[in-house]
This record gives C-alpha cells, structure tokens and sequence, in this order.
C-alpha cells in the first residue's frame, strides 16, 4: 500500500491559505541581466500579491519575462525575494535557514518543463523516486523504498516492472509521470508545475493534466501552475493570476478573466485563444471534466 495515502488529507476544501505571497519584489544582479544597460530595470517581479489555499489550482499567466518563473523560483527557494513576505503555513519563509529550507522542501515540490533535463540520466526510475528520501530518511524506511518507488510509479501511470529503466528509455509523457512521482515522494502539499505540460503533445498533456487533477483531489494538493497556453490554465485553474512586467495586474476565475477581463494586458492576452468555452452555450459553470481523457 502507498504510503504517501497515509498524508491523504481530507477532500473537503477548507479556505485555509496555504501560501501567501505579500509584495514580493525579486531582482536579479544588474551585471547578469539582459536589461543591464536600462539602470532600475533588473527588478523581475516589483510587486506581487496572492493566495494559495489547500486543494486550489492557482494559474500564473503572462507574456515571456513577465516574471512567472522568477515567482516561483523565489517561492521555492532558488532565487531571493528583495523585499516582501512569502507565508507557507502562516510563517515567513523568506527568512528560512538552510534546515527551515529542507523542511520546506518536503512540503513543496516543483515540476519542471523538460523533465529530460531535470531527471538524472544515469540514475534509474527507481533510484530517481528513491533520491528525495535519502535526503529526508524519515519518510520511507530502508527496506521499504524500492516497493514503494514501483508503488508510486503505478500510481502515475507507469509500469513498476520498468523501475530500473533510465529516463532515456521512455517517452516525453512518460518522463514528465517521473517528474510527477519523484515530486510526491515527499508527501508534499504544494506543487510548482513551470510550464509543466509545453513540451507534451496536446493527447499527452491531457493525460498528464487528468493525472495532476487526479491527484489533486485523491491528496488534497495545491498546485501553482505557469502556463503559457490558456486554454490549459482555464481547464485546470480555480483561479487565475495575469502577471505583466513583474506586477499581477489581474485575477479572476478562468471564465472572469474570458469572458469580462478589466484590465488592457488581460484583454489581449485572452483575445486571440480560441478555445471552446460551454458555458456560454447555456452551461452555467465550468463542467468537471472539460480535459479530453484519451
Ligand atoms: N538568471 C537571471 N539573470 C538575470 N536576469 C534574469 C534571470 N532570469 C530571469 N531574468 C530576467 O527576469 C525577467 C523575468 O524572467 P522570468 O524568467 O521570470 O519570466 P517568465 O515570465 O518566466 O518568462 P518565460 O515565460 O520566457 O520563462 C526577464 O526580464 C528575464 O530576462
């Protein structure tokens, strides 16, 4: 039996913010940014606010350098906020320590465009899933790693029989179901997907968004999902953050933001999606669903 189901948590959505994102301001060095020659412009994000409860899919939108990967680097601890406070749980982690940042790490995990380059080529699947626990040793014991690698792998759609199998060997889709098991090794309660889906065929991006949406509700997940495609953020957000220039300009629930966005930037960006949109024949909200199961 999978141990991660011993973290299931309740699927009742409680409106308790998980995440809390309160001015955030990141700059990257002036001498390593593109835009060194425009003194005052290495700002990435200048002002960034939202909330992330447990349960909810909160998409990031925007135009490329809008900031959406700074965001969330920054939330995970790979970049460094300026200015600003980011609460996980109610407590300030732009002051963590590097022991406060490895607890932290358990609780949130990221999932990255290509997973060919953020999975180890010369590690197998199994080793690959197995990884995160050698640094946290209290989640799974010893001798029950391996059974609970394969465990974890049938439960993201993949043949445990492939555990010692190397990243190579399996498909774009496949990988990315790597990505997503070796992120839920560590029971976490928030997950970063950069661009998680972009790289995939548009049949296999389904299955990968019916497999997060899955187990968003099977673990009571939160998800931060950046995506540059809207009609992929409107199948599978709760709410939607536009981003421009480093500040939200914007934030609705994928419907607001369609069918009545307020704001300049907003309008163009969801202007030119033709996406199919049921509710304006008559449905009265988004259906559960909308994502073709393949
Ligand atoms: N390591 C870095 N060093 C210097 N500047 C950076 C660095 N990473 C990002 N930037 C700059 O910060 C701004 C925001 O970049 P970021 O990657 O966060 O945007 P994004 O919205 O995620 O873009 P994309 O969709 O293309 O990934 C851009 O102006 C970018 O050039």
């Amino acid at each position: 039996m999978l141990r991660v189901s011993a973290r299931k948590r309740c699927v009742h959505m409680t409106e308790v913010s998980l995440l809390k994102v309160q001015n955030l301001r990141v700059s990257y060095p002036i001498h390593s940014s593109i835009l060194q020659r425009r003194i005052g412009e290495n700002m990435a994000v200048k002002d960034v606010n939202f909330t992330i409860s447990a349960g909810q899919t909160v998409g990031l939108v925007g135009e490329s350098g809008s900031g959406k990967s700074t965001v969330a680097r920054t939330i995970i601890g790979l970049e460094k906020a300026d200015g600003g406070r980011i609460e996980f749980e109610g407590r300030d982690i732009t002051q963590s320590t590097r022991t406060e940042l490895k607890a932290l790490r358990r609780d949130m995990q990221m999932v990255f465009q290509d997973p060919f380059a953020s999975l180890n080529p010369r590690l197998s699947v199994q080793e690959i899933i197995v990884e995160p626990w050698l640094a946290h040793p209290d989640v799974v014991p010893k001798n029950r790693r391996a059974s609970e690698a394969k465990a974890l792998m049938d439960r993201v759609g993949l043949n445990p029989d492939y555990a010692s199998r190397f990243p190579h060997q399996f498909s774009g889709g496949q990988r990315q179901r790597i990505g997503i098991a070796r992120a839920l090794a560590l029971q976490p309660k928030l997950i970063i997907c950069d661009e998680a889906v972009s790289a995939l065929d548009v049949s296999v991006q389904a299955q990968v968004l019916n497999l997060l949406d899955d187990l968003k509700q099977e673990f009571n997940l939160a998800y931060l999902f950046i995506s540059h495609d809207l009609s992929v953020i409107e199948h599978i957000c709760d709410r939607v953050l536009v981003l421009n220039g480093g500040v939200v300009v914007e934030e609705g629930t994928p419907r607001e933001l369609f069918e009545n966005p307020q704001d300049d930037y907003t309008k163009r960006l969801f202007a030119a999606v033709p996406v199919i949109r049921p509710w304006l024949n008559g449905a009265s909200s988004k259906p559960a669903g909308t994502i073709p199961r393949y």
